[in-house]
């Protein structure tokens, strides 16, 4: 790790208050800072005298450091996480949260970190952005229009340049080990599916998944396993015509492109582990057939990573987990893997970069 390390430091977004981003956040402070100068170097962006509230609640056995600027995350990390104060938000908003009760009162806050470390990850002062989970329906009751991060880093990153070669996402993309699942539907409910899946499009995200593993995780010839839509991938047509009329071209136009790319397979048979060791990512054709395989077999380990974005993007892959917030329960497994891939790929990036 000591090259990754020596990257920018990464800039962490503070996710839902009244969630377990902070509690899950200050664990992992506490287990990636014991590697010391091989540590990835992060910061968060939220209030320091609430952060500081929290570490003194909970003993943590360190402090809360407040920087300046993202340069001062490398000096601080040794003494206690580095905590960059949200710009232009009232800290007032966030005094009286309480877990487990997220308000659209501390929204402009939570929208306004995201917002604050993709501007300083797009200017090069941070090395990439981690988030913290959101609270998507409090967010979406206090008008912020998006679904969630992946469409938000989309809007907020579309006038920015792109490594050569990259098309333009965003694509999400779970990964946990060498099992990777996209969904090439995000956001969308069931019923809308099936007239939302368009050959192109496909096409799209392949080439971005593609590209990006090589660019992003040094895989040299991606092999991509493209799911079907129906039960038995259609059975010849018998159950759904979406795998001929669709998502076979798709395949079939990846395929003329040099992507090593396969499918329709059936959905249900493609996950297992003799499976998976056929491909090195899976594309499905919407959220929970992508999401349900790897979170049902590496829900503490799996990462989500935006794909085809200006700048590096991870997360954990659980939520905001209202339920325990605020009891000390919450694992944080996930957002340490979320730190260290978001590490390696800015890693790669730079080096790519020259
Ligand atoms: N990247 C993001 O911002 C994400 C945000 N969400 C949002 O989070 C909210 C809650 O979503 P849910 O579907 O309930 O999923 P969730 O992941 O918050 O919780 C699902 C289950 O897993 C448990 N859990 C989650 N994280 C855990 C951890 N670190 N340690 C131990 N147990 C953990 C929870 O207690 C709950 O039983 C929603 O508003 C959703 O939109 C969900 C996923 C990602
Ligand atoms: N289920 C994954 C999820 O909802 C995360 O979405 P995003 O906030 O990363 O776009």
């Amino acid at each position: 790790m000591a090259d990754e390390a020596a990257t920018l430091p990464l800039a962490v977004s503070m996710g839902e208050p009244a969630g377990i981003g902070t509690e899950v956040l200050l664990k992992s402070y506490a287990q990636l800072s014991q590697a010391g100068s091989s540590a990835p170097v992060f910061f968060l962006i939220d209030d320091p005298a609430r952060v500081a509230r929290i570490v003194r609640e909970i003993r943590a056995p360190f402090r809360v450091t407040t920087i300046e600027d993202p340069a001062g995350a490398r000096d601080a990390f040794s003494q206690g996480l580095p905590v960059l104060p949200l710009r232009g938000i009232d800290p007032a908003s966030l005094a009286h949260v309480t877990p487990g009760q997220p308000s659209a009162a501390t929204a402009a806050a939570v929208t306004g970190s995201i917002r604050q470390a993709v501007e300083l990850a797009l200017e090069g002062s941070a090395g990439g952005v981690v988030t913290l989970p959101i609270q998507k329906s409090v967010l979406s009751e206090a008008g912020f229009p998006h679904p969630g991060h992946t469409e938000f880093l989309g809007e907020l990153t579309a006038e920015a340049d792109l490594p050569a070669g990259m098309p333009r996402g965003p694509v999400m993309m779970l990964a946990a080990g060498d099992f990777r699942t996209v969904p090439a539907t995000v956001h969308r409910a069931l019923k809308d599916v099936p007239a939302s899946l368009k050959a192109d499009e496909l096409v799209r995200i392949g080439t971005i998944v593609a590209r990006s593993l090589s660019y992003d995780f040094g895989i040299q010839a991606p092999r991509l396993a493209i799911a079907g839509l129906n039960p038995h991938a259609g059975e010849g047509g018998l159950m759904g015509m979406e795998e001929q009329e669709t998502i076979a071209p798709a395949i079939q136009a990846l395929r003329s492109q040099n992507i090593d790319a396969t499918g329709p397979w059936p959905a249900d048979t493609m996950f297992h582990a003799e499976a998976r060791a056929q491909y090195h990512a899976a594309i499905a054709m919407y959220h929970d057939q992508a999401l349900i395989p790897i979170k049902t077999v590496a829900f503490h380990d799996a990462v989500n990573v935006t794909l085809g974005l200006p700048i590096v993007r991870t997360s954990p892959d659980h939520g905001t987990a209202l339920q325990i917030a605020g009891k000390g329960v919450a694992r944080a497994d996930s957002t340490s893997a979320a730190i260290l891939m978001a590490a390696r790929m800015a890693y790669s990036r730079a080096l790519h970069a020259g």
